[in-house]
């Protein structure tokens, strides 16, 4: 089932559904100690907890109080606790009362020597970025990576947007992050600031994935990956499968389409064809795909990937057109989306499925605006304005359906930021879509296999897409063998 991520007002519109677990308390007292349990679990890895010392940065609001409850579970199992209150006139009472009781110790700076470190700043309520009293305290500290203190932050690391996930600055960078029922937006849209996010369920109802208005974001799980991806079946043939069709490169560029038909190749069975002047490379790399100079000769496709490296001059456009007209669904990327920005009228009246897969530069282009700090507002805004469906890509892909529901991805590390990753993505997605998928299932099914495979074939050092269009293969398959469904 994907995962959904919620927004702050969906988040209390859930706590509010609980009625009295909110307003007793319960719903606090969970959360909290789901807190203690997952600090208490990093001081075990690291050694135990009797004896190790933990600071706290406390907030004014309900943040400030689930991490209180969380260092008095804590000095309770006698772990030293040292507390620094922002707001001491506004700490969480029944919260301050607790840690005080459980023999926890108020300072007015953090002291070395800490093992680990709650941020309770802010959560939800939070806006804009660490004000200067919680900055200078984090300041402080040694980077976690240098040895200094690992940073559970509370529900989401202080100074990162809950909704769009904008990292403010300055903001807490946080080792692990503990988050209640259910994830929000930010620890998808934000992953690298929040490190390895906890969900610890404090019985609150899940959001479905289309429930609260528009962008809705969820992410599929790796089963749903799993599940999604084509197998050939017993009365399959090559046809059956679904054809996909590569229309890319040009006598700059033939490493566009040997990068998009390879990728192509690699994502499913069945069959790929091939358009364009690099026919000759393409075919002498990949001897089972046919190819054409053109697309009379093209034969018939069951989705067409269009523009990596095809240029943008007037034949360029006229393939883009007719291609564009056909009733197939249609993924266009690169040069594709350039002369789409110029020329919008080709996507407007289209019926058929759509995906545009704009890095932020064309996305620009398309928009006639940067992508800016909201990120999912950019793609979901341009997918509801053009009637397709927009994948936009970097570390965090989000696909954005026209419906205002949105699939985003995180590629887990950075190693596919190199030339020609995007190529690669290309031709899983457009494979994906030959076989019937969706625009959106497709882009975020190629997004996670595209992710992975930069991680496999990366292990610790650089890679090119060569090596990331080789580990295609490895990454289908690890993600199949690790679901029930492979
Ligand atoms: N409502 C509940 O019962 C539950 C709430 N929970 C916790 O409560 C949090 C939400 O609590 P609140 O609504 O009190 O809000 P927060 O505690 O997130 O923040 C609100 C307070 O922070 C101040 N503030 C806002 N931006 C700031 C900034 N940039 N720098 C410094 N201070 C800033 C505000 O003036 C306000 O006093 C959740 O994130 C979660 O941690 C959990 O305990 C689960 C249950
Ligand atoms: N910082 C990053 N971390 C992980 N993946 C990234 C990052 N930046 C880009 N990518 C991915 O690498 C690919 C780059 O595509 P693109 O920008 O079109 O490059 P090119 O046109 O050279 O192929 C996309 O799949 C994108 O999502
Ligand atoms: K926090």
């Amino acid at each position: 089932m994907p995962i959904r991520y919620l927004t702050a007002d969906a988040v209390r519109q859930a706590e509010r559904a609980t009625g009295d677990l909110l307003t007793g308390g319960a719903l606090m007292r969970r959360a909290s100690s789901g807190v203690a349990q997952v600090v208490i679990g990093e001081l075990r890895a690291t050694g135990g907890c009797y004896g190790r010392r933990v600071g706290g940065v406390i907030g004014a609001g309900d943040n400030g109080g689930d991490a209180l409850y969380a260092l008095a579970v804590l000095a309770h199992r006698g772990v030293a606790c040292t507390a620094v209150l922002l707001n001491p006139d506004r700490a969480h009472p029944g919260g301050l009362a607790a840690f005080c009781r459980a023999g926890g110790r108020i300072a007015e700076t953090l002291p070395s020597g800490l093992d680990l470190v709650i941020d309770g700043v802010v959560g939800i309520g939070g806006r804009g970025p660490l004000r200067s009293a919680a900055a200078d305290q984090f300041a402080r500290l040694e980077r976690a990576e240098s040895g200094g203190p690992a940073i559970v932050a509370v529900d989401l690391p202080s100074g990162v947007d809950a909704d769009t996930g904008e990292v403010h600055d300055p903001a807490v960078q946080a080792t692990i992050t503990v988050t209640f029922g259910a994830p929000r937006n930010a620890h998808l849209l934000a992953a690298p600031q929040c490190g390895r996010v906890e969900v610890i369920d404090i019985g609150i109802d899940r959001f479905g994935p289309s429930d609260g208005p528009a962008p809705r974001l969820s992410v599929l799980a790796d089963d749903d990956v799993a599940g999604l991806w084509p197998v050939p079946g017993p009365d399959d043939d090559k046809y059956s499968q679904g054809v996909v069709g590569v229309i890319a490169g040009s006598a700059r560029y033939p490493g566009a389409a040997i990068l998009a038909t390879g990728a192509a190749v690699s994502a499913t069975s069945g069959m790929t064809r091939y358009v364009g002047t690099a026919a000759d490379e393409v075919v002498s790399h990949y001897p089972e795909v046919v190819a054409a100079r053109t697309l009379d000769d093209a034969g018939r496709v069951q989705a067409w990937v269009v523009g990596p490296g095809m240029g943008t001059d007037d034949d360029a456009l006229a393939v883009l057109r007719t291609v564009l007209e056909t009733d197939l669904p249609v993924l266009v990327d690169a040069d594709g989306l350039t002369l789409v920005a110029a020329h919008p009228e080709l996507v407007a009246d289209r019926r058929a499925p759509t995906l545009l897969t704009p890095h932020a530069g064309e996305y620009a282009r398309l928009a006639g605006d940067d992508v800016g700090a909201d990120r999912l507002q950019a793609a979901a805004g341009l997918a509801a304005k053009w009637q397709v469906t927009v994948l936009l890509k970097g570390r965090i892909t989000l696909v954005a359906d026209p419906s205002g529901d949105v699939l985003g991805n995180d590629a887990g590390s950075s190693w596919a930021a190199t030339a020609g990753a995007g190529d690669v993505l290309s031709g899983i997605a457009g494979a994906l879509m030959a076989s019937g998928l969706t625009p959106s299932l497709a882009g975020a099914a190629a997004a996670r296999v595209h992710g992975h495979a930069a991680d496999l074939a990366a292990r610790s050092a650089p890679i090119g897409a060569s090596a990331l269009l080789g580990a295609v293969r490895p990454a289908v398959r690890a993600i199949r063998e690790a679901s029930a469904i492979g």
